[in-house]
């Protein structure tokens, strides 16, 4: 299992993400898409991505848009798996639109 990095650290390699307000080790990231069928299919291969890495996303949707934050809860903190996550839902998201 790799280390956790801290929110700081995994910020330095995403864009338009930012650190967790509370007390955890988070980074978050709000996506808004053009309506709720491709906000579900953004949420659906995020989903299959996720499965794949056995590392899973906190998120929250309402219509066309989805609130997610990562963490990894094995190491309480975020880690690299986060930002390889983090990196896919943004790539995914730029082809979505
Ligand atoms: C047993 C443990 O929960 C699993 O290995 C996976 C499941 N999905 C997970 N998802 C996230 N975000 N963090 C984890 O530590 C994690 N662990």
């Amino acid at each position: 299992m790799t280390g956790k990095i801290g929110a700081s650290a995994a910020l330095e390699q995403l864009t338009g993400w930012t650190q967790g307000k509370g007390d955890r080790d988070v980074i978050e990231k709000t996506y808004k898409f053009a309506d709720f069928k491709t906000a579900w299919a953004f949420m659906t291969s995020t989903a299959i991505k996720a499965d794949g890495m056995d590392h899973h996303p906190e998120w929250f949707n309402v219509y066309n848009k989805v609130e997610v934050t990562l963490t990894t809860h094995d190491v309480d903190g975020v880690s690299p798996k986060d930002v390889e996550l983090a990196g896919y839902m943004d790539a995914l998201a730029a082809k979505l639109g």
